[in-house]
């Protein structure tokens, strides 16, 4: 009899590890889940568009199968739990019983006697299950919290100040030193190989090369989302990583195709690039952005809220919007992704003159597919597999006999005509 404790102990503890692994695995399977619902309704456009509402409604339903699978595992083990500890109470009532049945028989014990120690052993019993399950519970929340630990326990971005504006004095000057990277996630594939190159303050540099050669990665190197593998990045001769990280952002920008505003006013949106400009501030710099014109024709003006709740934009005001935000920034770098790109004529116009005021004065690092848009770049550097293969000016590179850069505008320039 008493050898049945240490067993029901020990398999208590043995479920309540299993509760607690089921159960982080059930979390990560729900947020996996969440997010295949979050992306589908964010790109409902795209889905409806390739008619794949069935293909993400399947792709949602069998998430969920998986979640709901880990979920009942983790019932059953609980089950096992609770029938193991009751099938082992109502053994020891018969058993008590039992024996004690034969005491009363032989005149040791009372029936009176029997029935308190019943009683007893029925709420200490019912006790143990309380227990029980607290200790089912915990394991339980033990579950979630390491899954939450395990997240807050991720490398931070250490941000320094983040309140002041203006504190720091960079020149703007840029420099790759032999800058090689891979992405944290695919540590085999080199995304950039021993790139060099320097922008001085207030040039501007235009990166070009096939999808996928790394451009965007430079900028995101630059803004310092990930660290190099390999190599320094120098800003004003010095190491990138001695500024402090959020004063350094407050003097980059970037101006890119898919611009996000969020879904509050105008006005939100754009005093964003600096919280603590007055409204003439804002206004101004609508202004200069070309937005101002536009802005003023819609009923709330800088009040109207933005996105699904409110107004729509096109792409061309969305993109002034933003610029208006980076000159609000006043940023020495400033980094323009494809900004014109998905623009018919008549804004790439207006977006064009905003963005070349935005460029007076500021080292700029420019991406853009179209070459026409990066003829007048200080310098142009042609990547491709994440190798820079070509650089020089418009003129220099179009001199290089079966230069790619050259190809590349001349089949621009003939597909254009
Ligand atoms: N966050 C990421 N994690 C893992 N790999 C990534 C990530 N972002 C980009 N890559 C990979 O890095 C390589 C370079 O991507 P990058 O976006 O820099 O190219 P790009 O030249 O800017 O392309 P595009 O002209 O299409 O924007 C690609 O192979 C891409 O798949």
């Amino acid at each position: 009899m008493l050898s049945v404790v240490p067993a029901v102990i020990g398999l208590t503890i043995w479920v309540g590890r299993k509760v607690r692994s089921h159960t982080k695995d059930a979390q990560s399977q729900l947020s996996r889940s969440t997010v295949l619902a979050e992306e589908s309704f964010q790109g409902i456009q795209t889905v409806k568009a390739y008619s794949s509402e069935i293909f993400e409604k399947n792709r949602y339903n069998s998430s969920l199968i998986s979640f709901l699978r880990i979920f009942i595992k983790r019932a059953q083990v609980r089950a096992l739990l609770v029938s193991a500890i009751m099938a082992g109470l109502f053994s020891a009532i018969v058993v008590v019983l039992w024996y004690g049945m034969t005491l009363v028989q032989t005149g040791s014990l009372t029936l009176g006697e029997l029935t308190a120690f019943v009683i007893y052993t029925v709420f200490a019993g019912g006790a143990a299950n309380v227990v029980s399950d607290v200790y089912s519970q915990f394991q339980k929340a033990a579950g979630i919290g390491e899954r939450i630990t395990e997240m807050l326990q991720k490398e931070k971005e250490h941000l320094g100040d983040t309140t002041s504006w203006g504190g720091l004095k960079i020149n703007g000057e840029v420099e790759f030193e032999n800058v090689s990277f891979n992405y944290p996630t695919r540590h085999n594939i080199i995304v950039l190989n021993n790139i060099s190159f320097k922008v001085r303050k207030g040039e501007r540099v235009a990166l070009v090369g096939p999808s996928g050669s790394g451009k965007t990665t430079i900028t995101a190197l630059l803004f310092r989302f990930f660290d190099t593998t390999k190599g320094r990045i120098l800003i004003d001769g010095k190491n990138i990583n001695s500024y402090p990280l959020a004063m350094f952002r407050k003097e980059c920008a970037i101006v890119q195709q898919d611009v996000y505003l969020f879904g509050r006013t105008i006005y939100e949106n754009i005093v964003y690039g600096k919280p603590n400009a007055t409204r003439e501030d804002v206004i101004a710099a609508a202004k200069q952005a070309n937005a101002h014109e536009f802005v003023s024709r819609i009923p709330e003006q800088y009040d109207a809220l933005v996105g699904e709740r409110g107004i729509q934009l096109s792409g061309g005001q969305k993109q002034r919007i933003a610029i208006a935000r980076a000159i609000l920034r006043n940023p020495k770098i400033l980094i323009l992704d494809e900004a014109t790109s998905a623009l018919d004529s008549e804004s790439e116009k207006q977006v064009q003159t905003a963005l070349e005021l935005l460029m007076e004065n500021r080292t700029s690092i420019i991406i853009s597919h179209r070459l026409s848009t990066i003829r007048t770049a200080d310098n142009i550097l042609v990547l491709d597999h994440g190798n820079m293969i070509e650089q020089g000016t418009h003129d220099e590179l179009n001199k290089k006999q079966d230069g790619v850069y050259k190809n590349l505008s001349y089949l621009q320039t003939t597909s254009a005509t």
